[in-house]
């Protein structure tokens, strides 16, 4: 006979139903709902769109992308919009530089790519010309831009530029007011002004609902504009004298990383950050400034390669906003591989040899082929 217990036990794939607001609901008691264990259902369930109503109104929001891509910040703003459009409003996305990810999970129900634009240039006149067309066509009621680089300085040149009304370092957005992050750490409220500049976490990506996403036409410009600014183009900084929440590529050293010759040398040779496990700290390799994790740095990175990490929770909480995680570990179920995007099963050792010497290799192509271009 199997031996009882006093303990009740809750059963994890209890029934549950997904609620409008996309939390995942269980109905104590209830056989009605989804399982986990149902394969075929058990995925969320999709989510509506926010409307489906002809927009008689529009919300404008302004993203520069980063090759191709928007940072957690971008999407944001995105959001913010999204969750203060009434059913009659359009959330327009104009990206400056264009983005082949799909917007309208974020909440957009257009999306217009400005491709003349991106974030290496600084080319502010041809922005505001392509962003004036877009307000005299769209005629939203507000415009969001995140307060950071590029848009924050899009943001302040159109306020000053058509006369808008602006709030900056929003941290909160309602109906019809804003709230400012000001200094001494007070909060400041005002009326929603034309031009709102959003702070990192004013918004939860995590919509109850997705926009429509629609695709419309790139806008060009065809006009050449007096060369008030001269872009002397981008300055390449040296990894080391950057801080690691602000380095877009790291690479990245755990307990299964024991050669710190090549280690060094593959950072150098990929223009790359160094950040290290807590236990590869611990043992004098890195200096604490370089630990990634809870008790360390959260990083933000478009690529974190991560030679001999394990992946233990604390880790992974200090690299979840990094865009494109690679890892390289003998142990193909280690921790990391559920966080990776790309796991590659090899010794670090061996790994770091053969990435050195494909990119030199790489490097001494590139610049053959400048050289016989000259
Ligand atoms: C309160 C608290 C806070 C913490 N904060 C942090 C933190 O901020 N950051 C942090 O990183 N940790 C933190 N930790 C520690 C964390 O729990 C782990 O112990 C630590 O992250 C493990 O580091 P690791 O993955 O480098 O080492 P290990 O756990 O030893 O893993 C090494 C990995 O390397 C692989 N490996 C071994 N040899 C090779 C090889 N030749 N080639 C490729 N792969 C190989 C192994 O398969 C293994 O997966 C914290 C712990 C606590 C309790």
């Amino acid at each position: 006979m199997q031996p009882t217990s006093a303990t009740r036990r809750i059963n994890p794939r209890r029934p549950y139903v997904i609620s409008a607001n996309g939390l995942k609901r269980i109905i104590l008691g209830s056989d009605q709902g989804t399982r986990d264990l149902q394969l075929t259902r058990h995925t969320a369930v999709a989510k509506t769109f926010r409307t489906t109503q002809t927009a008689t109104r529009n919300l404008l929001v302004l993203l520069h992308s980063d090759n191709g891509m928007l940072d957690a910040h971008g999407k944001e703003v995105i959001a913010a919009a999204a969750l203060l459009a009434d059913l009659q409003t359009a959330v327009v996305v104009a990206v400056l530089g264009g983005t082949g990810e799909d917007l309208g999970a974020f909440g957009a129900d257009v999306v217009i790519t400005l491709s003349q634009l991106d974030a290496m240039q600084f080319r502010p006149e041809l922005s505001l010309a392509l962003v004036a067309k877009l307000i005299a066509e769209y005629q939203p009621q507000h415009l969001f831009l995140a307060d950071r680089n590029a848009d924050g300085d899009l943001g302040r040149r159109l306020a000053a530029r058509c006369k808008y009304s602006i709030a900056t370092d929003v941290v909160e957005v309602g109906g019809d007011y804003a709230l400012r992050l000001v200094p001494g750490g007070k909060y400041a409220r005002c009326a929603l002004p034309q031009i709102v500049l959003l702070a990192r976490h004013a918004a939860d990506v995590n919509l109850p609902f997705i926009g429509q996403g629609r695709s419309v036409m790139t806008h060009e410009c065809t006009e050449v504009f007096p060369s008030v600014v001269t872009d002397l183009g981008l300055e390449t900084s040296n990894p080391d004298s950057i801080s690691l929440e602000e380095a877009d590529f790291i690479v990245s050293a755990g307990n299964g990383m024991n050669d710190m010759e090549a280690f060094n040398a593959l950072a150098t040779l990929l223009g790359a950050s160094v950040g290290a496990s807590r236990v590869a700290v611990d043992d004098g390799r890195f200096s604490r400034d370089k630990q990634v994790g809870a008790t360390g740095k959260t990083v933000q990175s478009s690529v974190y390669l991560a030679l001999g990490i394990s992946g233990a929770v604390q880790h992974l909480q200090g690299i979840k906003e990094c865009r494109h995680v690679i890892a390289v570990n003998l142990d193909a179920s280690a921790p990391i591989a559920k966080r990776a995007n790309l796991m590659v099963v090899e010794d670090a050792q061996a790994l770091m040899r053969a990435l050195m010497s494909q990119v030199q290799q790489a490097k001494q192509e590139k610049m053959t082929t400048q050289t016989s271009y000259a």
